[in-house]
């Protein structure tokens, strides 16, 4: 049976999370964890969803989806994304049976599926699709737009609306996928801002404000350590939240959203110095501050977590700095590690967290954004 493989990274928020929802600016980078998709063809007269990370298996029949996709609500030109509107999505929750008030955010990955399996594909076909991700899920580290990336991209080469290229795909091609993508993510967080998928299609390090993609050209290699705490979070949930509180308080949530800004502005020029001077002490030491003030504005927004922060006493107490990455609520925070930054503290610091049952991986960000696989190499990873 014909297949077809593409992965696509989690990513890093440096800063700006949340305050990039408001059209701020904010600075990311991909992760070298991802999520890998296979989707093959089949001769059966079904499509198959399998989502072992999160165990969902589905099924439906190519007649009763046909029926679904006739609704006008899936009209429209595969080359140029509609808005995931709200009727639509009440189709599909009704033809999943799920109901509107869930906390439970996975089966959304099966809406998401569905929305896009609808808009993008023309000719349904027997197929099996199946997902497995490197990344945790819902942990602040964007499964959710790896998952939406991947999808995105392996309907849109099933459909024969960009091509099966595994020499990489060009800008026309990334632009589309990156538009899907965000539709998808749009399914799982409600109002994202589109920062997640655009790092996860085009990879490296960028600077995000209000859809617009600057890729960052002046960065020092960064070495970070990554906590999860583990503590279940939804970031849908955290966004509508904080748009509740924005909304209610303008004037008083506006100055510190602001001011998460100006700190994106500040790393961003702080990078660029140190690309230029490498580890100059000022500029390292601008940086922990930048760590620590941000985490202190992410709880002042209420997205912070007890976990989180103690993560990030436990750092400081060893000299180093710590802020939650993500939609926060729990899920993970980034250490910052420099060359002064000796093994000893380092030692020491991860098995204080992993005391506190945190786990701790050390990492650098910057890599590929999606790309297509051959099959059997992608075997191996799913497997
Ligand atoms: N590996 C995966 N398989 C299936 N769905 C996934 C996977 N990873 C993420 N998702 C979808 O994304 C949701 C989590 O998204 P979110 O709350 O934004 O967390 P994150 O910070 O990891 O992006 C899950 O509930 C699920 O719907
Ligand atoms: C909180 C936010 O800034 C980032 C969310 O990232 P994640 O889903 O927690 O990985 C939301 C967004 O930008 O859409
Ligand atoms: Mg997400």
């Amino acid at each position: 049976m014909e297949s077809i493989c593409v992965s696509a990274p989690g990513k890093l928020i440096l800063h700006g999370e949340h305050a990039v929802v408001y059209g701020k600016v904010a600075l990311a980078a991909s992760l070298n964890l991802r999520s890998f998709l296979k989707l093959t063809f089949t001769s059966d007269d079904s499509i198959e969803v399998f989502l072992p990370d999160i165990d969902i298996h589905a099924s439906w029949k190519i007649k009763e989806l046909q029926s679904l996709f006739s609704s006008p609500h899936f009209n429209g030109d595969v080359q140029s994304p509609q808005e995931a509107n709200s009727d639509c999505l009440q189709l599909i929750r009704h033809f999943l049976s799920l109901s509107e008030d869930t906390h439970d955010t996975k089966p959304l990955a099966l809406v998401a599926f569905v929305y896009l399996l609808g808009h993008i594909t023309q000719k349904l076909s027997g197929m099996k699709v199946e997902l497995r991700s490197s990344l945790p899920t819902g942990a602040g580290l964007g499964s959710s737009a790896a998952f939406s990336t991947c999808l995105a991209a392996g309907l849109l080469v099933a459909s024969g609306s960009i091509k099966d290229s595994r020499l990489g795909w060009e800008e026309k091609e990334l632009d589309l996928i990156n538009k899907w993508a965000f539709q998808g993510e749009k399914v799982i967080h409600g109002r994202p801002s589109g920062i997640d998928n655009s790092v996860s299609t085009f990879g490296g390090a960028l600077c995000f404000q209000g859809g617009k993609i600057t890729p960052l050209e002046k960065v020092p290699k960064l070495d970070m350590m990554l906590v999860n705490t583990k503590v279940p979070r939804s970031t849908k949930i955290l966004v509508a939240g904080l748009r509740e509180r924005y909304e209610k308080y303008p004037d008083i949530y506006r100055p510190v959203i602001d001011s998460v800004e100006a700190i994106s502005v500040k790393c961003e020029e702080t990078l660029s110095h140190l690309n230029d001077v490498p580890n100059d002490p000022a500029m390292i030491q601008t940086l922990r501050d930048l760590i620590g003030l941000n985490h202190h504005h992410l709880n002042f927004l209420g997205v912070g977590h007890k976990s989180l922060d103690e993560v990030c006493s436990i750092c400081t107490e060893h000299g180093l700095s710590a802020k939650l990455t993500g939609a926060g609520g729990g899920g993970c925070a980034f250490c910052l590690i420099t060359k002064d930054d000796s093994p000893r503290a380092i030692a020491s610091v991860t098995e204080s967290l992993q005391k506190c049952g945190y786990e701790c991986w050390r990492t650098t960000v910057g890599g590929h954004g999606v790309k297509c696989h051959d099959p059997n190499e992608v075997i191996s990873q799913l497997n």
